[in-house]
């Protein structure tokens, strides 16, 4: 399963960019500034939430464009029962900017149906640092991991953080809450919360077992930990969040639940925080848990593994272990570089996407 012909129309600086054929390997390649990331971050979109850059959908709209912008592919060797692709497309529209459509075989649906297809990955330069920022952003992995292995964590999160915002509103209200108000908010609270944490556990533990499956070298292998930022548990957080009204009343904020919750990751045979290994250690445990993870995905649905500008900073035999898992994975891989020599040892089995000035033309 994987995406075989992808198009975009007025997307960032593409107008209109159509990539027919792609390989199970895919590098683009072009010079700074080309339009290389935005093909990844097309791609990303094709999968629910914000895609790779979290960025507003009218900065996605080529400028000057006038009417949203469209990004397309279809899926082949889906298990559909039918020889056809599955169609796959994801737009806006000028009337109604902020709003994001999606299509599944023509047929208008919600974005987590896109989750049911495919399922994506991404290493950005961006993520850079994840382990030594701010806990938030570990949160936010985890689930964009965790729903690219169940879709349906993400409406828990999303439900999750509606009722912790409408507890919030309530406590820091001058007015003495309503009892019943917030016994109804709670137990949507404990509900979702008591799901995300299940499924942000589930993740790391599946995690753990595809990375000790691994090799050990020359990726460090990291050790994954799920630490909970509150009672796990239906009951235990619906009473914790009970109990700590008149607590919570005063911090102005609800301080029990999965939205305190970390990701703790060690370099595992050295048992050092990954926040205190070097750059490139980092890096290399980063690309350990994003490979872990694609493999993970790959199982039982077409999984996609977007990788910008990855390889330029592995020294040769790095990059061609990376180039080995790729192989050895089950995702379709798309590989930015600013020029084809670091990829040599692949270029024969992939696809080569020239991209110029917004252009992508196959090699
Ligand atoms: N909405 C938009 N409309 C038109 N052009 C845009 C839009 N958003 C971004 N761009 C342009 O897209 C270009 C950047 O594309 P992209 O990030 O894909 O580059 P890249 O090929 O990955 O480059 P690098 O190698 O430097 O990372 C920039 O020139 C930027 O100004």
């Amino acid at each position: 399963m994987a995406l075989d012909r992808i198009s975009l129309r007025d997307f960032r600086n593409h107008a209109q960019s159509t990539l027919e054929g792609a390989a199970r390997m895919n590098l683009i390649v072009g010079a700074n500034g080309a339009g290389k990331t935005n093909v990844l971050e097309a791609l990303s979109l094709l999968s629910p939430g914000r895609g790779m850059r979290r960025a507003a959908l009218t900065d996605m709209v080529r400028s000057g464009a006038g009417d949203g912008f469209a990004v397309g592919a279809s899926l082949v060797g889906a298990d559909t029962g039918a020889d056809d692709p599955v169609r796959l497309g994801t737009y806006t529209q000028g009337a109604q900017p902020g709003r994001r459509r999606v299509r599944v075989n023509g047929a208008e649906s919600a974005a987590v149906a896109l989750g049911e297809w495919l399922a994506i990955g991404w290493l950005t330069p961006a993520m850079d640092g994840l382990f030594t920022g701010a806990a938030q952003d570990r949160r936010r992995y985890l689930d964009r991991l965790a729903l690219a292995i169940d879709p349906i964590h993400a409406r828990h999160a999303g439900r999750y953080e509606t009722a912790l915002r409408e507890r919030n509103r309530l406590l820091s209200d001058d007015r003495e809450p309503d009892p019943r108000w917030l016994d109804a908010i709670e137990a949507q609270l404990a509900e979702h919360g008591t799901a995300l944490s299940e499924g942000r556990a589930r993740l790391v533990d599946a995690l753990m077992a595809e990375i000790v499956a691994q090799p050990e070298a020359p990726f460090p292998r990291p050790a994954l930990s799920y630490a909970a930022g509150g009672p796990l548990g239906y009951e235990g957080l619906s009473q914790a969040l009970h109990d700590h009204r008149r607590r919570d009343r005063a911090a102005q904020r609800t301080l029990d639940g999965p939205h305190r919750d970390d990701l703790e990751v060690l370099y595992a045979a050295k048992r050092v925080p990954a926040a205190r290994c070097s750059t490139g250690e980092q890096k290399a445990l980063l690309l350990a848990i994003t490979i872990a993870h694609a493999a993970l995905a790959a199982k039982g649905r077409a999984s996609l593994l977007l990788l910008d500008e990855v390889a330029a900073h592995l020294d040769p035999a790095r990059r061609e272990a990376l180039f080995e898992r790729l192989r050895a994975g089950g995702a379709q891989v798309w590989i930015t570089g600013t020029e084809l020599a670091p990829f040599e040892a692949i270029a024969d089995e992939a696809a080569v996407w020239a991209v110029a000035e917004g252009s992508v033309e196959r090699r």
